[in-house]
């Protein structure tokens, strides 16, 4: 024998949530709901030992429907007791099966759990019948499973008895008392009890008749082999159902065939001893289940029905009251002796028949494709991420490099952009700083010509041509600018540039006002103007310039971006500040000296004319110092400058000159690198000195047929305005010095910022 591996068995009950509750129509019955417990009643004949003690039949088969009490005495008339059904003596188990049984038995073909049950007395039957019952049942569900071959069947049968308010297996006999355990879906389940797979119906009679051989069984007064057990054997049917769209429906349901023990009192069967032990439990599991039936039947589902006051009632509660068909078969015995006992069990059928079921078709509806699609999805879910794909892996990681090289790109180039507007909003701003200054410079004084000849930055004639109240505050604000700006550089290459252009712009400075000087020097000698006292005053202001201009001279040694060299600049640059400091008192030495020399040079004019022909012949005679007078060559010079200021003595020079025979040898070329006026003029020693030259290069021959008087007050005018002009030269250069100052510090407080 071959056990499937079920450890409990129950009534069958499918989840709640795979049961479809249609309405099921059983083989040949009708659509079942609800319906009450279908209750007949066979009589046997009397069986031999009635037969010979001469006992009387005292019930009488009216109908099929009817039974009722023969009164042998015939004293009061009887009321016949009703059934579903009610057999005759003479009746077949067929016909038993047929109108008592088959309807019910064969609903667990259709997903509805069925019971049928033997009631009665001992010895009335119940086993014979349900003998019978079982083998057309079993005939039947071959047959119907033979005629329904588009369903697959499967048949599992399990076998249980309860004997003395034992559980026991009877496919299993080795096994000892079964648990019964609850079970939330299923009800009342009976632990580790075998459920074997039935393979065809022999082998399903030739498990039942094991279970017969294993049930227990005694003599009786009653019965020579009465059982002793209430035996329930259940077939579970499963039938199942390929449809179309590949789901597929199943039935499940079980068929109980239930012979229960004697429904006898103790003392009609005389039991003593075990007997009478077996027969109080029987009586219990008896009377608990007409408890139930009597409770069910009065319509008292609300209140409590004692299924579990015993093992019967618990593993058929199901089949009482709940989803099943159940159909009880009552047995009774004919004879007049045991009226009493057939008066109970005809009692209890007819509390039974009133007992309302609520079978339900349970059906299991399962998707086998689709569960089978994912449980492998869910495989190869499951696998590909223990051991992920390394191509598509790679293949992500480097399109997320992709992306993020991206998107660094596009901050680098986002930083790049705003770097870049922040750069052209400062220099816009710069520009629109420095267009402000440029307009005003544009209006500038008389000076502006002297000021343009010089080789300065445009930025720096802006600054150079306006006053020193006016240019200092916005050229604070440009130098500022363009020192904050080298800072937020942090470029101190920047700063050491600014400083050698400041140094530069100083030294071109000292070189003009040199220049300058010497010229006047040269001026003052050919015209033997002044004391020795100015000639001499104004040879240390030559020599002082040189001086300024060696201080002022920078290291060419300093390295740029060094700290140290940075920081010894900045001192070098502060004790320059007494340096420039006395250039500028040195400037303003040498506007006195102008001053001085333009008054000597009036008393010379005023002494020279006041003084009478002789004297001025001594003059020319006796040897003078050297800023004599008497050279009237370098006065022409002056006085014939082409590019001196004074334009009116030019001309006027130029038209007495005209129609004069040219000189090609006192020709002097001019310097772009020195104020017109100054240029224009030869100096002493650097050229012939009786020599006269123009713009043009046309040499002019010395006049001698011109007036003396004349000559001379064209001489004392055009020395006159040299003069002014040397001394507007050297206030402008003292401006100079002063903004170079102001620049100086400015640059060396932002300097300071940085360290
Ligand atoms: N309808 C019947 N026709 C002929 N014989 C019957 C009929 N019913 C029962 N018998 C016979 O009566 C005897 C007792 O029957 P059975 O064993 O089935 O009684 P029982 O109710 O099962 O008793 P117990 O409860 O003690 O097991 C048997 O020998 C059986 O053959």
């Amino acid at each position: 024998m071959g056990y499937l591996g079920i450890n409990m068995v129950g009534t069958p009950a499918t989840p709640l949530c795979k049961i479809q509750r249609t309405p099921s129509c059983t083989p040949g019955g009708p659509k079942v709901s609800e319906e009450k417990i279908l209750v007949t009643v066979r009589m046997r004949p009397l069986n031999r030992k009635e037969q010979a003690m001469y006992d009387l039949i005292a019930w009488d088969c009216i109908d099929d429907q009817k039974i009722v009490f023969k009164n042998p005495n015939h004293e009061r008339p009887t009321i016949p007791y009703t059934f579903d059904k009610v057999f005759e003596p003479a009746c077949s188990t067929q016909k038993v099966y047929e109108e008592g049984a088959k309807d019910v038995a064969l609903s667990a073909l259709t997903g509805i759990n069925a019971t049928i049950f033997a009631y009665g007395q001992t010895g009335s039957g119940k086993t014979f019948t349900m003998r019978g019952i079982s083998e057309n049942a079993i005939k039947d569900i071959y047959e119907h499973i033979k005629n329904n071959q588009e369903r697959d069947f499967v048949l599992k049968i399990s076998a249980l008895e309860i004997y003395n308010e034992t559980v026991v297996d009877l496919l299993n006999r080795e096994s000892s008392s079964l648990r019964l355990l609850d079970d939330p879906e299923k009800g009342t389940i009976v632990e580790k009890l075998v459920e074997e797979v039935v393979q065809d119906s022999q082998h399903l009679r030739h498990l039942i008749g094991i279970c017969e051989a294993q049930r227990q069984v005694g003599e009786t007064a009653l019965n020579d082999n009465s059982s002793r057990s209430h035996q329930i054997i259940r077939l579970t049917i499963e039938s199942s159902l390929r449809e179309n769209s590949g789901r597929v429906k199943s039935f499940l349901a079980s068929l109980n065939l239930v012979d229960l023990a004697g429904s006898e009192r103790a003392s009609q069967t005389n039991a003593d001893g075990i007997r009478l032990k077996e027969g109080s439990h029987i009586n219990r599991s008896l009377l608990t289940l007409t408890t139930v039936i009597r409770k069910l039947s009065g319509g008292k589902r609300s209140s409590h029905i004692p299924y579990r006051d015993s093992k019967l009632t618990r593993i058929l509660q199901h089949s009482l009251g709940g989803n099943a068909r159940t159909a009880i078969i009552c047995t009774i015995s004919p004879s007049l002796s045991h009226v009493e006992q057939t008066r109970n069990t005809l009692s209890f059928a007819s509390s039974a028949k009133e007992v309302t079921n609520n079978a339900k078709v349970n059906m299991v509806v399962s998707d086998k494709r689709l569960v089978k699609h994912l449980q492998k999805e869910v495989a190869r879910l499951e696998a590909e991420l223990r051991s992920p794909d390394p191509s598509s892996s790679s293949c992500f990681r480097s399109l997320l490099m992709k992306k993020e090289q991206k998107i660094q790109q596009m901050e680098r180039e986002m930083k790049e952009l705003k770097r870049q507007r922040d750069l052209a909003q400062s220099q816009l701003e710069l520009e629109r700083k420095a267009h402000k200054e440029h307009k005003g410079s544009n209006q500038c004084g008389p000076s502006s010509q002297t000021a343009r000849c010089l080789s300065f930055p445009v930025e720096n004639e802006t600054v150079l041509n306006k006053p020193i109240s006016e240019t200092r505050p916005r050229n604070a604000v440009g130098r500022q600018a363009m020192v904050r700006q080298s800072v937020n550089s942090t470029d101190p290459s920047m700063l050491v540039h600014e400083i050698r252009k400041l140094e530069q712009r100083q030294r071109q400075l000292g070189e003009e006002a040199n220049r300058a000087l010497e010229v006047l020097h040269n001026e003052v000698a050919s015209h033997r103007l002044g004391s020795k006292e100015t000639a001499e005053s104004i040879m240390r202001l030559l020599s002082d310039i040189k001086d300024i201009q060696a201080v002022g001279s920078i290291p060419e040694d300093i390295v740029i971006g060094d700290k140290a060299n940075l920081k010894e600049e900045l001192t070098r640059l502060n004790s320059q500040g007494s340096v420039i400091a006395s250039l500028e008192r040195k400037l303003e030495n040498v506007q006195k000296s102008m001053d001085i020399l333009v008054s000597s040079f009036q008393n010379s004019e005023e002494i020279l004319e006041s003084k009478t022909p002789e004297f001025k012949t001594q003059c020319k005679k006796k040897k003078m110092h050297p800023f004599s007078l008497n050279n009237s060559a370098n006065m022409q010079n002056i006085i014939r400058s082409p590019c001196s200021p004074l334009s009116s003595s030019r001309k006027i020079m130029e038209h007495e000159t005209e129609n004069k025979a040219p000189d090609n040898n006192n020709m002097v070329p001019c310097s772009n690198t020195l104020p017109q006026s100054f240029v224009d003029t030869p100096i002493k020693g650097h050229g012939n000195n009786n020599s006269i030259s123009s713009r043009e290069g046309t040499p002019v021959r010395q006049a001698n047929s011109v007036d003396v008087k004349k000559v001379q007050r064209m001489f004392k005018n055009a020395a006159e305005e040299n003069i002014r002009s040397i001394r507007a030269y050297v206030t402008e250069l003292k401006e100079r010095v002063a903004k170079l100052q102001y620049q100086k510090q400015l640059l060396v407080c932002q300097v300071r910022t940085i360290f």
